[in-house]
Formats: C-alpha cells, structure tokens, sequence
C-alpha cells in the first residue's frame, strides 16, 4: 500500500494524543511484540478505514484482482464433469506410462502431455507406428495429422477447452516444479477428459488426493513396480575410467565434464561415447539415443548430464555417477536425492537386451551417499506451484495503470492470496525477459507477457540479443528476419559446437514465435524449421567426433590460451589423473 507510510505515522499520532496513561504504559510494557500487533492491528485496520477510506477501496480492489485461491474453481466446465482419475504411482522404470498409453491408445479420442518435446515425439511416432493417428503440438511443432483423434503435446500446449475420453498427463510429480509447476497444476485441475491417467512417482500423490477431494473427481491409484530391481554396484569404478563398460551411462553435471569424460574415455580405453546433454536439441539427443541403443556400432557408452533422467527410451545396463554434486546457480552442493533416483533408474529397461539395471559411482567416496539416496523415501510434496494467467494479469494491470509490466509481476507476486496446498511459481526467467524488453515499443501488456515464455536461454547473452530483435521488429511491425547464417559444417572445436547449440536455440525461439504471434510477423517458419533440421544433423556429427577440451559459455569466443607442446591443451582435472 502506497498511503502506508503515511497512514503509520498519522495512526502513531492518533495512538499518543488519544491514549489513556495506562494503555500508553501496557504498550510501553509490551514492547515491540507480536502481542502489540495482535492489539493493535485491528485499530490500525478501522482507523485507516477510516481516515484513507478511498485508498483502502483501491487497495481492496488490487488485492481481489490478485487473488489465486480457490484454483479449481477457475475451470467450471471440468468441475461440471464427472471426471475419473487413475495415478500409476511408482518409481522410474516401473511400467507408468506404458500403462496409461495402452488407454490412450484405446480412446476414441485422446490427449498426451509430457514435460519434454523428445516425450511428446515419443509418442507421436509410437502411436502413430501402432496406426493410431496422432497429431504432434509443441511449442516449436505443430504436426496435424489427417483425421487424427489422438494429440501428443507438452504440457504447457495443453488445451484447456477441448474434450477428450483419455488424458494421460505424464510425470505428474512435476507439480511441484519450482519454475513449471503450474502447468501440470493447470492441466491436472482444468482438462477437460471423462478419464484422467497421470504418471508419476508417489511424492504428490497425497496432494493430488486432497485436490481430487476438491474438485470432486474419482481418484483409483495403480501402484507399479519396476520391473527388475536397481542394484547398486558397491566396487565402483574405483576412481578409474578405464573401468568403464559397453552400456554404462556415466552421469557428469556440468557440459564441460561431460566432455572431458568423453574425451577420457576415447583416449584411454577402445569405447566411443554419445553424448546428452541439456541444450542439446530433441532431435539430436535421440540421434545420440538412437546411436547407444544400435549395437552394431562401437558408440557403446553414453555420457550424459541430469538431462537423461527423463523421456529417452535407453538401453542402459549401469549408471556409472562420475559425481553427485552440482553447480546449482550460485554454488556448488549435492545432487538431490530424488534426482539421484530419477537418474539411476533409468538403468534397466523391460524389454531392452539389460533388463536389470546397476547404478554405481566412479569414485568409491561417493558410494556412501548414492546408496542413501537410493534408500531415501520420496519426500511428500506439501505444496504444488501456481501461476497466472495472462487475463489475472491484465485485471491486476488495469489497478495499478503507472506501473510498467516488469512492476506488474512483481506486485502481483507480493500481493497475490494463495490457499495452503499451493506456491507462487519462482519466474527469473519472465522477470529477466520482461526487463529486457522494457525498451521495446509498440508492445501491448499481452504481446510482453507472451514474449516473456517464448524458450530462451537467458544466461546466454547471443539468445537473448536474438529475442530482443524479434521482440524489437514485432514492436515496429517489421517481419522478424532470422538474420543468421547456416554453418559450413559441422563444429572443429568447442567455440563452433556453442556456436551451433546457440544457433539452434534461436531458430527454436524462432519456431516458437511464429506459433504464438501471427505469421505476418514471422514469415519464415518454413525456413527456420529447415535450418533447424539441418543443424541438429550438424549438432549430431560433431558430438561423435567431439576430441577437444570443452569451453565454457562465457569464454568460448575468447582468444585461446597458448598451446603447450604437445599440441593441446591439457582439460585440467581429468586427464591430469591419467599418466600419459
Ligand atoms: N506391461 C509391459 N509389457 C511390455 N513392456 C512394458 C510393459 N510395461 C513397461 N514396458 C516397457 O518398459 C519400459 C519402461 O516402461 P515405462 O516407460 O512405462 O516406465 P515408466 O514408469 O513410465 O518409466 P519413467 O519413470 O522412466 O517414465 C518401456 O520400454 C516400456 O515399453
Ligand atoms: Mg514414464
């Protein structure tokens, strides 16, 4: 409240000249308390009533316009409906979305949602090579197939309007993502399906109990198991990776390990590694996918980062930890439990040639605390994440007209009213965009709330340079150019391999936006689809010849060190462990 400041003092003043001797000495005796609040609040509240009557109407009207409680009720159409929910529980591996695509399958129509592009691909292809036509929507793709009944899409594409027999909402416990939790919380409250079958592991089942009990829907929970146990390997690969093995998955969590692992590796032992990592395209984390499953190739060790924990089908026999600690965007601290989990279970798979999954560590040190995480219960989720809508947003706007969008956001975050089960979704990501593009002109309130969800690296200067100037020409009404050009191969060193990661990144924004805006404004879908093809192969090709010492985001670009004699120079921690 603005008059806040101001109220106080005038209600200090009030409080002495109108207090008796005694109340004055109880208060002096209380102190600064949670007593004296509990006092004096509510006569601070009437008196402010009183004296700022017309700031206390805006202020309670603000106030109503950012009120998230009670989100169940935002969707009437699918509180109208009967609808039945069946949870597969379980952990990785244990059979969850194998059981609800079967109904999927069946359904005469049917939606699929999932967290990655690669999961919704997945099943687009799968469904439609069992000849059930399925459309595929992501951000990036829109693939309508003729007289398809079934639709893979992410979960942030889920249509909240149109009707289904059969949703399957996948990994279901990503409510409670810090960032994207609302979308799931969106999907789960608001799709409008007779059947509901969400996939995930047990840490929201409680909380998806309590917001069945609200909504009024039937909830029937499948527990599933995996198939074959995960073992832990207690030898480990004692600090060596010579020991490492044809279907090992060796998990580093930085992309400057990875690369180091890899080069390790292919330097000292007969195996070639595919490599996964994050900001690599979904395109070409399965061609590296694809490559480790073939067996009739010499690429029979995968190098990978967290990203691997979820929607590649991989035939992996052990997951070798090559650490457990990570760079969490300030410091460096131990990888979560349930992300420990989610990783080694990916070893194993039913029906692939290792049925039975190992998990181990490369240095025995850190033996002790996979094997705790293992043994660690998934921990009940308490709350699941929230965020607005674009329409909450304006009639909030619409009370606070001097505020520009970037002040918006944050008086919407400060002021907004949750019920318990529920978190306001942390949005750095929205706020370093919308800041960004406060300099834009000619953007509406909708157009810089759109614009702020379009994938975009903010950590990478290049990615966020390319959003400004498609934000900048949409603004002037000048068709966004893609403005980059096609590499002449593929990538010679690190510099060139962010430079094609990059280059992919921006034509996927590129997608994106000619998806969400009009056409008109990005006239070169087409092109920018093929680019991006084209350098996903490029992405492919350097990755299986990837020999040299990985940069860093920030220093790739920069003039290389000076070359030591023997011709390179030398990754520091990995390679110095093995004699020449
Ligand atoms: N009943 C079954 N018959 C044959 N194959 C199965 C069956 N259930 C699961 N599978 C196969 O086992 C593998 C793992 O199944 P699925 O992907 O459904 O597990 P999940 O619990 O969803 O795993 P994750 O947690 O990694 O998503 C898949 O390759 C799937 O095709
Ligand atoms: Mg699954």
């Amino acid at each position: 409240m603005s008059f806040f400041p101001t109220a106080v003092q005038k209600f200090r003043k009030f409080v002495l000249d109108k207090c008796s001797a005694d109340l004055g000495l109880y208060l002096v005796s209380l102190g600064p308390c949670d007593d004296a609040v509990r006092f004096l609040f509510p006569i601070f509240a009437e008196y402010c009533l009183e004296e700022f009557t017309d700031e206390m109407k805006s202020f309670e009207a603000m106030i109503s316009k950012a009120d998230l409680t009670k989100p169940h009720t935002w969707f009437p159409f699918a509180r109208a409906m009967k609808r039945r929910i069946v949870y597969h529980c379980g952990p990785t591996n244990s059979g969850k979305t194998y059981e609800a695509l079967q109904r999927f399958k069946e359904a005469k129509k049917g939606i699929y949602c999932g967290p990655l592009r690669l999961l919704a691909m997945e099943v687009f292809d799968k469904m439609n090579s069992h000849g059930v036509y399925c459309s595929l929507l992501t951000g990036q793709e829109k693939k309508r197939v003729p007289f398809a009944n079934h639709v893979a899409c992410t979960i942030e594409m889920v249509s909240v309007d149109e009707m289904y027999d059969v949703a399957v909402i996948d990994e279901i416990q990503m409510m409670a993502d810090a960032t994207r939790g609302f979308a799931w919380t969106r999907a789960l409250l608001g799709v409008k399906a007779d059947e509901i079958h969400l996939c995930g592991d047990p840490s929201v089942l409680d909380i998806v109990r309590k917001i069945c009990a609200e909504t009024g829907d039937e909830l029937e929970v499948h527990h599933c198991e995996r198939f074959k146990k995960l073992e832990v390997e207690a030898k480990t690969l004692l600090g060596d990776l010579k020991n490492v093995k044809s279907g090992d998955c060796v998990v580093a969590f930085s992309r400057r390990e990875i690369f180091e692992v890899k080069l390790a590796i292919e330097k000292n032992t007969n195996h070639r590694c595919c490599v996964i990592y994050g900001a690599l395209p979904p395109e070409t984390r399965r061609q590296q996918a694809n490559l480790f499953n073939d067996q009739d190739n010499e690429f029979d060790v995968l190098v990978a980062s967290d990203a691997v924990g979820m929607g590649l089908n991989l035939n992996i026999r052990r997951v070798v930890f090559y650490n457990l600690s990570k760079y969490n965007g300030d410091k460096v601290v131990p990888v979560p439990a349930t992300q420990v989990k989610q990783i080694a279970g990916r070893a194993g798979r039913r029906g692939s040639r290792f049925p039975v999954g190992l998990t181990t560590t490369l240095q025995l040190d850190d033996l002790a605390y996979l094997i705790e995480c293992l043994k660690q219960p998934f921990d009940e989720v308490k709350k699941v994440g929230l965020f607005p809508f674009f329409e909450q947003v304006e009639s909030f706007a619409a009370q606070l007209p001097d505020l520009n969008f970037p002040k918006i956001l944050a008086k919407f975050a400060e002021s907004c009213r949750l019920d318990g089960m529920y978190f306001f979704c942390k949005h750095d990501h929205i706020k370093k965009v919308a800041n960004m593009l406060e300099k834009v002109k000619g953007l509406s309130l909708q157009d810089r709330f759109n614009f702020c969800f379009a994938p975009t690296n903010i950590r990478d200067p290049k990615s966020m340079y390319h959003l400004l100037r498609f934000a900048s020409d949409y603004g002037q009404k000048v068709p966004a150019s893609i403005a980059m050009g096609m590499p002449k191969g593929s990538a010679r060193n690190d510099t060139e391999l962010l430079d094609l990661e990059t280059k992919h990144q921006v034509l996927s924004m590129y997608l994106w936006l000619s998806h969400q805006f009009d056409y008109e404004s990005f006239p070169h879908g087409k092109k920018a689809e093929a680019m991006a093809t084209d350098i996903a192969d490029l992405l492919g090709q350097s990755l299986t010849k990837a020999n040299w010492k990985p940069e860093t985001r920030q220093s790739a670009g920069k003039p290389k060190p000076r070359k030591n004699e023997d011709g390179y120079d030398r990754p520091k921690s990995l390679i110095t462990s093995y004699k020449e």
